[in-house]
Protein backbone atom coordinates (compact mmCIF):
# COMPACT_ATOMS: atom_id res chain seq x y z
CA UNK A 1 0.00 0.00 0.00
CA UNK A 2 2.64 2.96 0.76
CA UNK A 3 6.08 2.28 -0.62
CA UNK A 4 9.27 4.09 0.21
CA UNK A 5 11.68 3.64 -3.05
CA UNK A 6 15.24 5.35 -1.84
CA UNK A 7 14.17 7.70 -0.55
CA UNK A 8 16.56 10.93 0.19
CA UNK A 9 15.49 13.97 2.07
CA UNK A 10 17.98 16.90 2.51
CA UNK A 11 17.33 20.61 4.36
CA UNK A 12 18.68 23.24 2.29
CA UNK A 13 21.99 22.77 1.01
CA UNK A 14 22.88 20.43 3.57
CA UNK A 15 23.17 17.32 3.30
CA UNK A 16 20.72 14.53 3.72
CA UNK A 17 19.03 13.95 6.83
CA UNK A 18 17.84 10.94 5.50
CA UNK A 19 19.77 8.57 3.40
CA UNK A 20 18.11 5.96 0.39
CA UNK A 21 15.20 5.05 2.70
CA UNK A 22 13.27 1.81 1.35
CA UNK A 23 10.13 0.39 3.01
CA UNK A 24 6.82 -1.05 2.03
CA UNK A 25 3.87 -0.91 4.45
CA UNK A 26 1.19 -3.35 3.71
CA UNK A 27 -2.65 -2.93 4.42
CA UNK A 28 -3.47 -2.87 8.22
CA UNK A 29 0.31 -3.79 8.80
CA UNK A 30 1.46 -1.80 12.29
CA UNK A 31 5.72 -0.62 11.66
CA UNK A 32 7.32 1.22 14.01
CA UNK A 33 10.54 3.45 13.35
CA UNK A 34 12.70 3.73 16.26
CA UNK A 35 16.55 5.18 17.05
CA UNK A 36 18.19 7.76 18.93
CA UNK A 37 17.16 11.52 18.79
CA UNK A 38 18.00 13.05 14.91
CA UNK A 39 18.32 9.54 13.21
CA UNK A 40 15.45 10.51 10.44
CA UNK A 41 12.32 9.20 11.77
CA UNK A 42 10.17 11.83 11.88
CA UNK A 43 11.38 13.18 8.47
CA UNK A 44 10.55 9.33 7.21
CA UNK A 45 7.30 9.52 7.95
CA UNK A 46 6.52 13.32 7.29
CA UNK A 47 7.19 12.54 3.72
CA UNK A 48 4.44 10.47 3.36
CA UNK A 49 1.82 13.56 3.86
CA UNK A 50 3.86 15.84 2.08
CA UNK A 51 4.69 18.23 5.43
CA UNK A 52 8.26 18.34 5.79
CA UNK A 53 9.32 20.75 8.50
CA UNK A 54 11.62 23.89 7.62
CA UNK A 55 13.22 23.79 3.76
CA UNK A 56 12.95 20.13 4.18
CA UNK A 57 12.67 18.37 0.34
CA UNK A 58 12.64 14.94 -1.08
CA UNK A 59 15.95 15.18 -3.16
CA UNK A 60 15.82 11.44 -4.43
CA UNK A 61 13.26 8.44 -4.81
CA UNK A 62 9.94 7.95 -4.82
CA UNK A 63 7.09 6.89 -2.52
CA UNK A 64 3.89 5.30 -3.56
CA UNK A 65 0.66 4.88 -2.22
CA UNK A 66 -1.51 2.59 -3.96
CA UNK A 67 0.70 2.29 -6.38
CA UNK A 68 0.80 6.16 -7.26
CA UNK A 69 3.63 8.74 -6.89
CA UNK A 70 2.87 10.92 -3.89
CA UNK A 71 5.72 13.33 -5.08
CA UNK A 72 4.12 14.63 -7.83
CA UNK A 73 0.32 15.66 -6.03
CA UNK A 74 -0.57 18.82 -6.93
CA UNK A 75 -2.22 21.17 -3.82
CA UNK A 76 -4.95 20.28 -4.71
CA UNK A 77 -4.55 16.34 -4.67
CA UNK A 78 -2.79 16.22 -1.55
CA UNK A 79 -5.93 18.16 -0.07
CA UNK A 80 -8.24 15.23 -0.83
CA UNK A 81 -5.63 12.64 0.50
CA UNK A 82 -4.95 14.22 3.63
CA UNK A 83 -7.29 13.42 6.49
CA UNK A 84 -9.33 11.24 4.45
CA UNK A 85 -6.58 8.57 3.26
CA UNK A 86 -3.65 9.67 4.86
CA UNK A 87 -4.19 10.92 8.28
CA UNK A 88 -1.42 11.81 11.12
CA UNK A 89 -1.07 12.96 14.63
CA UNK A 90 1.30 13.64 17.00
CA UNK A 91 2.80 13.85 20.54
CA UNK A 92 0.28 16.13 21.46
CA UNK A 93 -2.29 16.31 18.90
CA UNK A 94 -4.75 18.10 21.00
CA UNK A 95 -2.27 21.20 20.56
CA UNK A 96 -3.61 21.97 17.03
CA UNK A 97 -6.49 22.78 18.01
CA UNK A 98 -7.56 26.40 18.74
CA UNK A 99 -8.05 26.81 22.23
CA UNK A 100 -10.76 29.68 22.22
CA UNK A 101 -12.91 27.69 20.33
CA UNK A 102 -15.13 24.62 21.41
CA UNK A 103 -14.02 21.05 20.07
CA UNK A 104 -17.29 20.46 18.79
CA UNK A 105 -17.66 23.59 16.43
CA UNK A 106 -13.69 22.95 15.24
CA UNK A 107 -14.43 19.07 14.44
CA UNK A 108 -17.45 19.98 12.53
CA UNK A 109 -15.36 22.69 10.26
CA UNK A 110 -12.46 19.77 10.04
CA UNK A 111 -15.56 17.31 8.72
CA UNK A 112 -17.21 19.75 6.30
CA UNK A 113 -13.83 21.21 4.66
CA UNK A 114 -13.18 17.45 3.64
CA UNK A 115 -17.06 16.16 2.81
CA UNK A 116 -19.94 17.94 2.03
CA UNK A 117 -22.40 17.02 5.14
CA UNK A 118 -24.39 19.20 6.69
CA UNK A 119 -23.52 20.37 10.48
CA UNK A 120 -25.75 18.17 12.51
CA UNK A 121 -24.24 15.04 10.34
CA UNK A 122 -20.83 16.12 10.96
CA UNK A 123 -21.58 17.21 14.58
CA UNK A 124 -23.42 13.49 15.00
CA UNK A 125 -19.71 11.55 13.02
CA UNK A 126 -17.52 13.12 15.71
CA UNK A 127 -19.15 12.56 18.20
CA UNK A 128 -19.34 9.00 17.37
CA UNK A 129 -16.02 8.70 16.55
CA UNK A 130 -14.68 10.03 20.18
CA UNK A 131 -17.58 7.08 21.70
CA UNK A 132 -14.97 5.15 19.37
CA UNK A 133 -12.16 6.31 21.30
CA UNK A 134 -12.97 5.91 24.66
CA UNK A 135 -14.73 8.77 25.38
CA UNK A 136 -17.75 8.15 26.83
CA UNK A 137 -19.28 11.67 27.47
CA UNK A 138 -18.83 12.55 23.90
CA UNK A 139 -21.59 15.55 23.72
CA UNK A 140 -19.72 17.18 27.23
CA UNK A 141 -16.55 16.91 25.39
CA UNK A 142 -17.76 18.28 22.00
CA UNK A 143 -18.67 21.28 24.21
CA UNK A 144 -15.73 21.43 26.06
CA UNK A 145 -12.74 23.43 24.84
CA UNK A 146 -8.90 21.67 24.83
CA UNK A 147 -7.95 22.87 27.91
CA UNK A 148 -10.44 21.22 30.04
CA UNK A 149 -9.32 18.40 28.98
CA UNK A 150 -6.49 15.60 30.37
CA UNK A 151 -3.53 14.57 28.03
CA UNK A 152 -5.28 11.41 27.26
CA UNK A 153 -8.29 12.48 26.53
CA UNK A 154 -6.42 15.68 24.19
CA UNK A 155 -4.83 12.84 22.50
CA UNK A 156 -7.94 11.05 22.10
CA UNK A 157 -9.29 14.12 20.79
CA UNK A 158 -6.61 14.15 18.16
CA UNK A 159 -6.89 10.42 16.95
CA UNK A 160 -11.03 11.20 16.64
CA UNK A 161 -9.79 13.66 14.31
CA UNK A 162 -7.29 11.77 12.64
CA UNK A 163 -9.85 8.92 12.20
CA UNK A 164 -13.00 9.68 11.29
CA UNK A 165 -13.15 9.59 7.85
CA UNK A 166 -11.21 6.06 7.92
CA UNK A 167 -7.79 6.79 6.51
CA UNK A 168 -5.89 3.38 4.84
CA UNK A 169 -2.68 4.71 7.03
CA UNK A 170 -2.74 6.93 10.00
CA UNK A 171 1.16 7.89 10.41
CA UNK A 172 1.24 8.36 14.32
CA UNK A 173 4.77 11.06 15.14
CA UNK A 174 5.63 9.79 19.73
CA UNK A 175 1.80 9.85 19.92
CA UNK A 176 2.28 8.47 23.76
CA UNK A 177 5.37 10.28 24.49
CA UNK A 178 3.96 13.11 26.62
CA UNK A 179 1.71 10.70 28.43
CA UNK A 180 2.07 9.00 31.66
CA UNK A 181 1.97 4.91 31.83
CA UNK A 182 -1.40 4.19 32.73
CA UNK A 183 -2.79 6.38 29.65
CA UNK A 184 0.12 5.11 27.47
CA UNK A 185 -1.18 2.06 27.87
CA UNK A 186 -5.00 2.72 27.19
CA UNK A 187 -3.85 4.77 23.86
CA UNK A 188 -1.69 1.93 22.96
CA UNK A 189 -4.58 -0.32 23.26
CA UNK A 190 -7.27 1.53 21.37
CA UNK A 191 -4.99 2.48 18.54
CA UNK A 192 -4.47 -1.34 18.16
CA UNK A 193 -8.38 -1.22 18.48
CA UNK A 194 -8.57 1.14 15.22
CA UNK A 195 -6.51 -1.42 13.39
CA UNK A 196 -9.03 -4.14 14.26
CA UNK A 197 -12.35 -2.09 13.15
CA UNK A 198 -11.09 -0.30 10.31
CA UNK A 199 -8.30 -2.40 8.92
CA UNK A 200 -6.33 0.84 9.21
CA UNK A 201 -2.35 0.55 8.41
CA UNK A 202 0.18 2.22 11.09
CA UNK A 203 3.19 4.09 10.71
CA UNK A 204 4.74 4.79 14.14
CA UNK A 205 7.27 6.71 15.38
CA UNK A 206 8.82 6.04 18.82
CA UNK A 207 11.49 6.25 21.19
CA UNK A 208 10.51 4.05 23.41
CA UNK A 209 11.20 0.03 22.16
CA UNK A 210 8.93 -1.11 24.73
CA UNK A 211 5.71 0.76 22.55
CA UNK A 212 7.19 -0.24 19.40
CA UNK A 213 7.56 -4.29 20.85
CA UNK A 214 3.87 -4.10 22.06
CA UNK A 215 2.11 -2.26 18.86
CA UNK A 216 4.13 -3.60 16.07
CA UNK A 217 4.15 -6.37 13.48
CA UNK A 218 7.63 -4.74 12.12
CA UNK A 219 10.25 -2.74 13.91
CA UNK A 220 12.50 -0.82 11.57
CA UNK A 221 15.47 0.62 13.26
CA UNK A 222 17.32 4.01 12.20
CA UNK A 223 20.68 5.77 13.12
CA UNK A 224 21.84 8.61 11.54
CA UNK A 225 19.70 8.68 8.83
CA UNK A 226 19.72 5.45 7.52
CA UNK A 227 17.76 2.45 8.19
CA UNK A 228 20.49 -0.29 10.47
CA UNK A 229 18.46 -2.68 11.11
CA UNK A 230 15.17 -4.37 10.46
CA UNK A 231 12.77 -7.54 10.89
CA UNK A 232 9.68 -8.80 12.65
CA UNK A 233 9.11 -7.50 16.35
CA UNK A 234 10.33 -11.23 17.43
CA UNK A 235 13.08 -11.29 15.12
CA UNK A 236 14.39 -7.62 16.53
CA UNK A 237 14.16 -8.51 20.11
CA UNK A 238 15.75 -11.99 19.97
CA UNK A 239 18.01 -12.26 17.49
CA UNK A 240 19.00 -8.25 16.62
CA UNK A 241 21.34 -8.36 13.48
CA UNK A 242 22.99 -4.73 14.46
CA UNK A 243 25.34 -3.67 17.24
CA UNK A 244 23.18 -0.60 17.64
CA UNK A 245 20.29 -2.45 18.07
CA UNK A 246 21.93 -4.35 20.58
CA UNK A 247 22.95 -1.24 22.22
CA UNK A 248 19.20 0.06 21.92
CA UNK A 249 18.15 -3.06 23.82
CA UNK A 250 20.71 -3.02 26.57
CA UNK A 251 19.65 0.19 27.42
CA UNK A 252 15.71 -0.64 27.85
CA UNK A 253 15.68 -0.99 31.66
CA UNK A 254 14.99 -4.46 33.59
CA UNK A 255 13.77 -5.04 37.12
CA UNK A 256 14.77 -7.59 39.18
CA UNK A 257 16.20 -9.59 35.69
CA UNK A 258 12.81 -9.08 33.62
CA UNK A 259 13.09 -6.45 30.90
CA UNK A 260 10.34 -4.55 29.44
CA UNK A 261 10.20 -5.74 25.88
N1 LIG B 1 13.23 21.86 10.25
C1 LIG B 1 14.47 21.39 10.07
N2 LIG B 1 15.43 22.18 9.54
C2 LIG B 1 16.69 21.72 9.34
N3 LIG B 1 17.08 20.46 9.62
C3 LIG B 1 16.17 19.62 10.16
C4 LIG B 1 14.82 20.03 10.40
N4 LIG B 1 14.15 18.98 10.92
C5 LIG B 1 15.04 17.97 10.99
N5 LIG B 1 16.26 18.35 10.53
C6 LIG B 1 17.47 17.50 10.40
O1 LIG B 1 17.09 16.17 10.17
C7 LIG B 1 17.68 15.29 11.13
C8 LIG B 1 16.65 14.23 11.47
O2 LIG B 1 15.60 14.83 12.22
P1 LIG B 1 14.25 14.07 12.58
O3 LIG B 1 13.40 15.04 13.33
O4 LIG B 1 13.72 13.45 11.36
O5 LIG B 1 14.81 12.93 13.55
P2 LIG B 1 14.04 12.05 14.60
O6 LIG B 1 14.70 10.72 14.56
O7 LIG B 1 12.58 12.09 14.35
O8 LIG B 1 14.39 12.79 15.95
P3 LIG B 1 13.46 13.06 17.22
O9 LIG B 1 13.23 11.73 17.82
O10 LIG B 1 14.30 13.96 18.08
O11 LIG B 1 12.21 13.72 16.71
C9 LIG B 1 18.09 16.18 12.30
O12 LIG B 1 19.24 15.74 12.92
C10 LIG B 1 18.35 17.51 11.65
O13 LIG B 1 19.68 17.52 11.21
Amino acid sequence: MLQFRNISVAYGDGEPSLTDFTLDVAEGEIVALVGESGSGKTTAIRTAIGLLPGDGEVVNGDILFNGNSLLTLSPNEWRALRGRQISMIFQDSGAMLNPIRRIGSQFVEYICTHRSVQKKEAWEMGRVMLEHMGLPHSETIMNSYIFQLSGGMRQRVGIAMAMVFQPQLLLADEPTSALDVTTQSQIIRQMLELREKYGAAILLVTHNLGVAAYMADRIIVMKDGCIVDQGTREELLHQPAAAYTRDLLDAVPSMRGKRYV
